[in-house]
């Protein structure tokens, strides 16, 4: 079931067309990835899905169609400068968001769950930066939403932080909830999402799972060894996965497709050749975000 359908979006900010003719769907319980770089348009795009700005033109559709105060019980959003006075005690934010709707989470629970339930009485100014970051997902997820936008969640947080919050979504996905995460973090896009709208200066540029739009703009690996004894490389050059093979100096690197590894490493064990040093390389979603806009990410 199709979740969010967004078709022909178009925002302008004044003499700028920020988002451009913007087209996805977001099917029922995916982790679906907004990806692009700064200034792309991303944020302006989730506002409109989200209903905290009206679109120029096209249409926004979510869940089946819902707007105004039905849309915001279905839909949690967490914004990129969602930032809380520094006074305001956790467990008071909590309960402030949980009195804006019909039937709030138990926000004990969702204390718990998010890892501060130690925090409950801290003001806002002193938690760390993923502690907030984890306070603004609960505080995202305290209507029970179907559907999440987490926008920006792990800028400026440090790696382990930063893992943690994605164990965090991953659970919230696990909840059946839908998740929007915005980011211009591949690997975050990479670990998390299911699919990806890859988004460049306010176009889709493409719509599809990470591994999809790697082998879009690249299916060759690279397999890499020292072999343990001398042997013709037509062992390998004759296997189908193969597309060639070089070598430099005591180096052998073949590149091929489809499961290049284990036709490699099992014509190599049938000629009595150990591969020493043995390493598989493939296109990254970072090749694929410079194959398809032409620029590389700034993280
Ligand atoms: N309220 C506004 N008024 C005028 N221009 C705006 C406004 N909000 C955003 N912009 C401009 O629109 C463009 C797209 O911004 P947006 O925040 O949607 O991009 P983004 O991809 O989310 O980038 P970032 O990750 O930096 O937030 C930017 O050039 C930004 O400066």
């Amino acid at each position: 079931m199709k979740v969010i359908e967004v078709s022909n979006l178009r925002k302008r900010y004044r003499d700028q067309l920020v988002v451009d003719d913007v087209s996805f769907t977001v099917e029922e319980g995916e982790i679906f990835g907004v990806l692009g770089p700064n200034g792309a348009g991303k944020t302006t795009t989730v506002e409109c899905v989200a209903g905290l700005r009206t679109p120029d033109s096209g249409t926004v559709k979510v869940l089946g169609g819902l707007s105004g105060i039905q849309l915001k019980e279905q839909l949690g959003v967490q914004l990129q400068s969602s930032a809380m006075p520094a006074k305001i005690k956790v467990w008071e934010a909590l309960d402030l968001y949980a009195s804006f709707y019909r039937a709030p989470a138990d926000w004990g629970a969702l204390l718990e769950r998010v890892g501060l339930a130690g925090k409950r009485d801290a003001p806002y100014g002193k938690l760390s930066g993923g502690q907030q970051q984890r306070l603004s997902i609960a505080l995202a997820l305290i209507g029970n939403p179907r559907v999440a936008i987490l926008d920006e969640l792990t800028t400026g947080l440090d790696p382990q932080a930063r893992r943690d919050t994605w164990e965090l979504i991953e659970q919230v996905r696990a909840d059946g909830v839908t998740v929007v995460l915005v980011t211009h973090f591949m690997e975050e896009a990479e670990r998390l999402c299911d699919r990806l709208a890859v988004i460049d200066s306010g176009r889709v540029v493409a719509v599809d799972s990470p591994s999809g739009l790697i082998s879009q703009v690249d299916r060759r690996q690279r397999v890499r060894f020292r072999p343990s004894a001398a042997f013709d490389d037509a062992v390998l050059s004759a296997l189908p996965e193969v597309e060639g093979v070089s070598r430099d100096g005591g180096r052998i690197e073949v590149t091929g497709t489809g499961n290049l590894l284990l036709a490699v490493t099992t014509a190599l064990a049938e000629a009595g050749v150990v591969p020493g040093d043995l390493r598989v390389e493939q296109a990254t979603l970072d090749d694929a975000f410079l194959a398809l806009t032409g620029k590389k990410i700034s993280a």
